[in-house]
């Protein structure tokens, strides 16, 4: 059996408990389990293995988020950890993880914390995950587009695959990435490479197009949010994000003027985010509400229930390209069915022949760019410079 570790502060009690020699025995059993990267922080910490007590691991999934420490990543592990699905966390990013590490494990909830530092510490972070949630990569400000994140996002996505496919690689992977409509065609050419590759579990992130069309739907209908349904099809950037409105349930009539607001709307909406923020980043919160939201039905769907379905960027034959999102039912191995769009008004139709065109470019890019794929692992300084 596993023995998972929690370091408790010295209080009193645990104080006592270090003088029985069962517990002296207890934490030798510990130490011998305890991972490498745990010992590396525990060397930056005032708290020594002395002061812990072992306990089981509970029932449940394991998942790593790799870019933990950043402005999705800190929510996400957060609302993670919360999970009642997780039995272990793993938080891996190039910096900081070890304080948002050690913050997150005080919260009194099932899931155990890990934290992993660095390119040497991720194959450890890695080894025996179920899902992997991928949130590492720099954030657009005022002006720029998804697609300017290309070239700084790609060789991470592309070092951080190549991880996955080495240490677990039947782990279903949540890419958050952005441009997702290239980081998703990019993960699956890595995990191809390698002799890995499962489509059905390679899901480009696009939950957050969904749970914006659901709240802007509900504000013009005057409707809670949580009764709303909107399939957003597509991709993830600008016309690639085409919501489905004469789908959307509770049924309902849109005027024209409604739909093109709401679809403009949506399409933009990561841009709203990035402007209000002036330079400070893109949506975090939100977008880990909806990563959470999605990662969620992606472990309910490996734990068996049926009827899972949500929005995602995955390989797929709905349209003639070979990556599209629409609505997947997950279950046991991932997107094990892709739902065809449905009947589509007029408005909707020309949207897919726009979003259609512009995915297109963002899928080819990556067959474009191969230097850019193979290149070596974006280097700390790097990012502070793109920052
Ligand atoms: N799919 C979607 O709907 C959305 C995607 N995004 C994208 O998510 C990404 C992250 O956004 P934020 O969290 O706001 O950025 P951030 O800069 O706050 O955090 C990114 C984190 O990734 C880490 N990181 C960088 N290189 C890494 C590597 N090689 N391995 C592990 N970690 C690494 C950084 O240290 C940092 O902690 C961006 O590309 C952003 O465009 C953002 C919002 C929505
Ligand atoms: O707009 C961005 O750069 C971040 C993002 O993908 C979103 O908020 O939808």
């Amino acid at each position: 059996m596993d023995i998972y570790v929690n370091f408790l502060p010295p209080t009193p009690h645990n104080i006592q408990m270090e003088a029985s020699a069962e517990v002296n025995q207890r934490i030798a059993r510990i130490t011998a389990h305890l991972h490498p990267s745990n010992l590396q922080m525990e060397e930056n910490s005032s708290l020594r293995a002395a002061n812990c007590r072992a306990k089981g691991g509970a029932p449940g999934f394991k998942v790593a988020i790799l870019g933990a420490a950043g402005g999705i990543g800190q929510p996400l592990a957060m609302l993670m950890k919360i999970n009642p699905l997780v039995s272990v966390l793993h938080l891996y990013d190039v910096v900081n993880s070890p304080g948002v590490t050690a913050d997150i494990s005080h919260m009194d909830t099932g899931a155990v914390v890990r934290g992993f530092l660095g390119q040497p510490q991720l194959e450890s972070a890695l080894t025996g995950m179920d899902l992997v949630i991928i949130p590492a990569g720099v954030p657009r400000k005022p002006g720029m587009t998804r697609d300017d994140l290309f070239n700084i996002n790609a060789g991470i996505v592309k070092t951080l695959c190549e991880g996955i496919a080495k240490c677990c690689p039947n782990a279903i992977v949540n890419l958050i990435s952005n441009p997702v409509n290239s980081t998703v065609p990019i993960a699956a050419e890595v995990f191809k490479k390698s002799g890995t590759y499962d489509p059905k579990r390679l899901l480009g992130v696009t939950m957050l197009d969904v749970v914006r069309a659901n709240t802007f739907v509900a504000e013009v209908l005057g409707l809670d949010p949580r009764e709303v349904d909107v399939p957003v099809v597509g991709g993830h950037s600008g016309v690639t994000i085409l919501p489905l409105l004469s789908q959307v349930k509770p049924p309902c009539t849109l005027t024209k003027e409604e739909s093109e607001y709401l679809t403009n709307r949506i399409q933009n909406g990561g841009t709203e985010v990035v402007e209000a923020k002036a330079g400070a980043g893109s949506a975090t919160l939100s977008m880990a509400y909806a990563a959470v939201k999605f990662a969620d039905a992606c472990l309910r769907g490996l734990r068996g229930d049926a009827g899972v379905v949500e929005c995602a960027f995955v390989a797929s034959q709905v349209t003639e390209l070979p990556f599209f999102a629409s609505k997947v039912r997950l279950g046991r191995t991932g997107a094990e069915e892709i739902y065809q769009l449905g009947p589509l008004n007029e408005y909707e139709r020309v949207g897919l022949e726009k979003a259609k065109k512009e995915l297109a470019g963002s899928i080819q890019k990556v067959g474009n760019f191969p230097q850019t794929i193979f290149r070596s692992p974006i280097s700390w300084v790097e990012l502070q410079q793109f920052n």
